[in-house]
């Protein structure tokens, strides 16, 4: 198939990119490079360098495109709580331009990263894909209006759309990996402190309701994420719009997960403990029975291959 990637130079859109020029499909990147690199984009995938809003019709239009993934947005939890408007307009309006400039071409799919931050703050745990959508954060609500569109652009416009709701991805495939220039996720943080970058794990709330008082989290690999796509890709039906949560259904607290990374790098990583961080639930899982039953995917990587994964890429940079 001919693909467009947006966000193709960030983290999880370069793996995927990798994994389906591996597959032989045909690769082009749409990227502003706000928050990605040019050099993560793989090697045999082209380049095209400019915003989903001023870029993506022109380069749609007449090409023959057979699908879009699309990975570009905005990101960061604490921001779009500071920056509401700048999240509405770059995840749903630049997502709206995608949409539009995908009608005109005659694409008719998209595969699409949505999130666990959709479902907000869980009743029951493992969240399914039926559970009520509160996002407690205009991330996930930019996030859950994007989801919104996709399925009246499916029933309206006969658009075959997937929605993936990613839980907490790690880990690296090759030379992709996570290199956030603003890191606020919990491993690749873990990861600096051992490799003496940062002095200590800052450790946000001991106070939870949990077993150890840490949050607990659904860590799922890249490359897991990643093969996914190639199944949501071939899912796609026109007028049909699914969601997918993707996820490995195991919960690991965030003392866990420095555990592990203890055992991985055999460094000490000193931790401090501070307050809680505003609008982090205590417990966020996964059911992914649903993905595993319609489209066969299973998750293959556990936390502690994440880890390696994550620090070999580390060191090698
Ligand atoms: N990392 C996670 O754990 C996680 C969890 C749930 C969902 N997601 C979603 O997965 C997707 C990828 O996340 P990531 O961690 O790889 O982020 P990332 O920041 O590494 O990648 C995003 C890429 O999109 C590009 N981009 C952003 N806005 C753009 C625009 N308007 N036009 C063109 N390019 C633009 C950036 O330059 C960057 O290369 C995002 O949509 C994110 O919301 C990530
Ligand atoms: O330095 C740190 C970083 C994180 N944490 C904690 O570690 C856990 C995981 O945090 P993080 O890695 O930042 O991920 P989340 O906040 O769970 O959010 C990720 O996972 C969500 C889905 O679950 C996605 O929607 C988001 O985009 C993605 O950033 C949370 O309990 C944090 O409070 C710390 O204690 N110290």
């Amino acid at each position: 198939m001919k693909l467009l990637v947006t966000g193709g130079a960030g983290y999880i859109g370069s793996v995927v990119s990798a994994l389906l020029l591996e597959a032989g499909h045909e690769v082009v990147v749409l990227d502003d490079l706000s928050t990605g690199h040019e050099d993560a984009v793989p090697p045999g995938a082209r380049l095209v360098r400019g915003t989903l809003r001023e870029t993506a019709a022109g380069v749609l239009d007449g090409a023959g495109f057979d699908a879009v993934l699309h990975f570009a947005a905005k990101s960061l939890v604490g921001e779009s709580v500071e920056k509401p408007g700048l999240y509405w307009d770059k995840n749903l309006g630049e997502s709206l331009a995608l949409l539009e400039a995908m009608r005109a071409a005659g694409v008719p799919r998209i595969v699409f990263s949505s999130t666990a931050a959709t479902y907000g703050e869980p009743e029951s745990t493992p969240i399914l894909e039926t559970d009520p959508t509160r996002p407690t954060n205009p991330y996930g609500a930019s996030k859950l209006a994007i989801d919104t569109v996709l399925a009246e652009y499916a029933r309206l416009h006969g658009l075959g759309g997937v929605s993936l709701r990613y839980f907490n991805v790690a880990g690296a495939y090759g030379a992709q990996g996570e290199r956030h220039t603003v890191e606020t996720h919990l491993i690749p943080n873990v990861l600096k402190v051992a490799q003496g970058e940062k002095e200590a794990v800052n450790v946000f709330g001991e106070d939870y309701p949990t077993d150890d008082g840490t949050c607990v989290r659904d860590y799922i690999h890249v490359a897991d994420l990643g093969r996914a796509h190639l199944l949501a890709l071939d899912a796609c039906e026109p007028g049909t719009h699914h969601v997918f949560n993707l996820g490995s259904g195991t919960g690991y607290s965030v003392r866990a997960v420095i555990d592990v990374c203890r055992e991985v790098t055999g460094r000490e990583i000193p931790v401090v403990v501070g307050p809680r961080r505003a609008g982090d639930p205590a417990v966020l899982v996964a059911s992914s029975d649903r993905i595993q039953s319609r489209l066969g995917w299973k998750p293959e990587r556990d936390l502690r291959a994440m880890v390696e994964d994550a620090w070999t890429f580390l060191r090698s940079r």
